[in-house]
């Protein structure tokens, strides 16, 4: 069966309530066909979180930017998956590059909030992606491979795996305005699709959806949207301006 289409904007530490305003009526306006055929979610910061929520048209998603893998208690700062749950969000990405390097986030933390997130209900969208230097030092599929073996270790069961959307994000391509061609996200697309096929299951591998994130924008998502391997996106600068998202969320396949 074909995969779902995926396409997340990731607003990182941006917007305000005017963008609220200006995004979900802009993505509320897209051709219902399209809501209904493909999976569309945004992830504003935390603050925003209902008020988008509440303006967007139920079948475009909301996703939390991370979350904490404990219930409750005192961790001042963090926000834990029941209180998503009862804000309806019920999406959340976890291991963002930048939550990795700007807040020392391990592999073993972002596992563990994938675990939680699949415990509570909330679909997660786990990014992993290798550095330039990683990639210049010929280490592109350790680093990789790495990354994925600590979340699938945190998915309990091929069932599980419905609700999880790999982020493949290299994080030289991240805000830099340096995609990764077609060609480059497809062979990693396809090495990460095999390595789950090795060491989850064949049904995995074929039914997990593996999108690509990375200076994605309204002119080169057609071409990346063509490569069968790629699912889908995870956007971040252009998922703030609207007729550019939905330009994006429309990219049509082969
Ligand atoms: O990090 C990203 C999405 O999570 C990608 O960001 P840019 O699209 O701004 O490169």
């Amino acid at each position: 069966m074909a995969r779902r289409f995926f396409v997340g904007g990731n607003w990182k530490m941006n917007g305000d309530q005017a963008l609220v305003e200006t995004l979900t009526t802009g993505l509320n306006s897209l051709d219902e066909g399209l809501l209904a055929s493909r999976d569309l979610v945004v992830a504003p910061p935390f603050p925003y979180l209902t008020a988008v929520r509440t303006a967007l048209n139920k079948h475009i998603g909301v996703a939390a930017q991370n979350l904490h893998a404990k219930a409750s208690g005192a961790f001042t700062g963090e926000v834990s998956v029941g209180m998503l749950k009862d804000l309806d969000i019920k999406w959340a990405v976890i291991g963002h590059s930048e939550r990795r390097s700007l807040f020392a986030e391990a592999d073993e933390t972002v596992a563990e909030k994938v675990g939680a997130a699949l415990a509570g209900g909330i679909e997660a969208i786990a990014c992993i992606g290798e550095t330039l230097a990683e990639r210049e030092a010929d280490k592109t599929f350790e680093v990789l491979f790495r990354q994925m073996k600590h979340i699938a270790q945190a998915v309990s069961s091929e069932a599980a795996w419905d609700h999880v959307v790999v982020a493949y994000e290299p994080v030289w391509a991240i805000g830099t305005g340096k995609v990764a061609t077609p060609e480059q996200a497809e062979e990693v697309h396809v090495a990460l699709r095999k390595w789950l096929s090795e060491h989850v299951s064949a049904a995995v591998a074929a039914k997990v959806r593996i999108i690509y994130g990375g200076s994605v924008n309204a002119k080169n998502c057609g071409d990346l949207a063509k490569i069968a391997d790629i699912d889908g996106f995870l956007v971040g600068g252009a998922s703030l301006k609207v007729d550019d998202f939905k330009t994006i969320c429309s990219a049509p396949r082969a």
